[in-house]
């Protein structure tokens, strides 16, 4: 599915938080995007998923505006992991995987939805916590759980697992920082995944801090600063030291080595102390 937005922009209370922001995201690949903090990530994200709309301009979704697709449609195409996601009800997190599903079936979920939650918990390693009070879990546990969610509502259930893997497939997945609680073998394990949907066909949006992960998973990467896109495209296009400073203001080193196929990034030192750059 190719996601396109058209010179959006987005205000609240007079004040603009997204300005003219024009690119296509492309399918089989995962997209990741990077900026500092009220940079509009997370904003952006929103006009993708069509909870929020676009003050200006347009989110088409194969050449279809996001708005014109019926909700339920739309909730078979696209899945969405937010930031904060806080549950009222003290749902168990196999309950929770299941909402992944609800756009599948109508009053009681079949066996098919049984067994893609299962599956989808298995490879976000969160059996063992199947009946345990998703309220009362770690934040890393909590994000592994809506990995799952996320995961079990794209897989189609006419499908068989072999046949999922095998045909291309449509759907797009926004992540906005799944992985910001998990540790370090879980963020290994959560943008693996995302990067195996991606290959499958999936358009793949994820927001992240971490520039590393974004190295090493990132097929390309829109960066923002202040609402503005002010660089995008591969990794060591936009993970240059003159986008990153300007971007973050933040000096940072950027080191090749003959073991990774991605730059490393660490902050840059000058006489032993680390160089912070002016806002
Ligand atoms: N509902 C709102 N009312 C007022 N301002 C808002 C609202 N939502 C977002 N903003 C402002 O819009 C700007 C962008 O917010 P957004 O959450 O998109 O940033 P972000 O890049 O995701 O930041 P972070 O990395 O801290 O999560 C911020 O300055 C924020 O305060």
């Amino acid at each position: 599915m190719i996601v396109s937005a058209r010179n959006i922009s987005y205000w609240i209370a007079q004040r603009p938080i997204l300005h003219k922001l024009s690119f296509n995201i492309q399918p089989g690949e995962l997209t990741v995007v990077l900026g500092q903090n009220g940079a509009g990530k997370s904003t952006f994200l929103k006009m993708l998923s069509g909870e929020s709309k676009p003050t200006m301009g347009q989110v088409l979704l194969n050449n279809k505006d996001l708005h014109k697709i019926p909700v339920k449609q739309l909730a078979t195409m696209r899945a969405v992991l937010s930031q904060h996601y806080a549950s009222a009800l003290p749902f168990n997190c196999e309950e929770i995987v299941m909402m992944g599903r609800y756009p599948y079936f109508g009053t009681k979920p079949g066996m098919d939805d049984h067994r893609i939650v299962k599956e989808c918990m298995d490879e976000m390693q969160v059996v063992h916590l199947t009946g345990r009070n998703y309220q009362a879990l770690s934040g890393g546990e909590q994000q592994r759980v809506q990995m799952a969610r996320v995961l079990a509502q794209l897989r189609s259930a006419k499908n068989s697992d072999a046949h999922w893997r095998n045909e291309k497939q449509q759907g797009l997945l926004l992540l906005d920082e799944p992985t910001s609680s998990m540790d370090v073998l879980h963020q290994q394990v959560a943008l693996s995944k995302a990067k195996e949907l991606s290959v499958l066909g999936y358009t793949v949006v994820v927001i992240l801090h971490d520039l590393n992960l974004a190295a090493q998973f990132a097929d390309t990467i829109l960066l923002l600063k202040q609402g503005c896109l002010v660089a995008s495209g591969g990794v060591r296009n936009v993970l240059t030291s003159e986008n990153l400073s300007n971007a973050y203001n933040l000096e940072l080193d950027i080191l090749e080595s003959d073991e990774y196929d991605f730059p490393i990034l660490v902050p840059a030192r000058h006489k032993n102390r680390t160089v912070l750059l002016r806002s």
